[in-house]
């Protein structure tokens, strides 16, 4: 199955405009839409999730018509969203069962297949019996996965779920996410650059509601690779630096800022050639983006 978006665009009624002609092919596997606050990744999503209506474009997933035949994508569809409410008092077992027959597993011996075997999977059967209101932030979000999981999905969206995961809950989130499966899409918005470099063999970098670039990790890598350089320098010499160089990105080290910068000629100096990251590119991709704007 392919999703194919195409030429999708949106503005809020009080004039914000979240996308701006969207184009992007999406194949099964993990694809990781990465963008800062704001970008319109939660718009995107929503949209695709039939929760929303673009002004134009249209999305095609395999043979459905997404803007036009809703009832059709929602049979198919798993979706994380970015925050969503339980049943507090409720244990995982009694709710996922819930969420199971809404999804439409109406015979109880499949839905309790169903539930076991999620549990089990999300790493949260030990756990089943417990109220979801005293989960964890990752126990919640393995959870999310659980009931986005229900009725075997075609096309799955996880909307931000690692933001506020301590690393290990995250890794064993990733891990999860990447086990669901190459033969579905699963769409991963995130601005956590790592979780994109790490798992997914596709991916789109969106801001301001445009895609800025779009391939394979590495091939949105080859843009700069070769064009980066880094430096060790002062935390007064910076502002200079900034006005002298296409700055990419600066971290203090121990107290000592460590200077990224981007430039089509070589630099040499105080410069060493650095090898090019995803996240340089995130970073020098929004840069001219600002630029362009402002
Ligand atoms: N219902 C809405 N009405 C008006 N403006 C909205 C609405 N939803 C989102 N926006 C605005 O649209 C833009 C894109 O928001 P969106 O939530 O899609 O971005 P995002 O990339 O998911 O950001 P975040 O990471 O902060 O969730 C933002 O400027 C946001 O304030």
């Amino acid at each position: 199955m392919e999703l194919r978006i195409t030429n999708l665009s949106k503005t809020y009624p009080n004039g914000t405009r979240a996308l701006r002609g969207v184009t992007l092919t999406i194949p099964n596997g993990m694809f990781g839409l990465l963008g800062p606050n704001g970008a319109g990744k939660s718009s995107l999503m929503r949209t695709i999730a039939t929760l929303q209506e673009p002004d134009t474009g249209s999305i095609m997933l395999g043979d459905i018509d997404v803007l036009t035949q809703k009832d059709e994508v929602r049979k198919v569809l798993g979706y994380l969203p970015q925050e969503f409410g339980l049943y507090p008092g409720i244990s995982a077992e009694v709710l996922l069962d819930y969420f199971a027959g809404l999804k439409g597993i109406r015979d109880a011996a499949e839905r309790k297949l169903a539930v076991e075997s999620l549990l089990q999977q999300t790493n949260l059967w030990a756990a089943r019996k417990k109220a979801v209101g005293g989960y964890s932030g990752g126990m919640r979000q393995r959870f999310g996965i659980a009931v986005a999981l229900l009725g075997a999905p075609q096309l799955i969206i996880v909307d931000e779920p690692t933001a506020g995961l301590d690393p290990t809950e995250r890794n064993r989130f990733l891990d999860l996410l990447s086990e669901i499966g190459e033969n579905v899409v699963v769409i991963l918005s995130t601005h956590i650059v790592e979780d994109v470099t790490e798992l997914c063999p596709n991916m789109a970098i969106i801001a301001g509601g445009e895609v800025v670039a779009t391939g394979s990790p590495n091939e949105v890598i080859g843009e700069i690779r070769g064009k980066v350089y880094r430096t060790k320098t002062e935390k007064a010499a910076l502002a200079q630096l900034k006005s002298e160089y296409e700055v990419i990105s600066s971290k203090l080290v121990a107290g000592q800022p460590i200077v990224r910068v981007f430039s089509e000629v070589p630099i040499n100096g105080q410069f060493q050639p650095a090898e090019a990251t995803l996240e340089d590119v995130y970073f020098h991709r929004l840069a001219r983006r600002e630029q362009a704007v402002h």
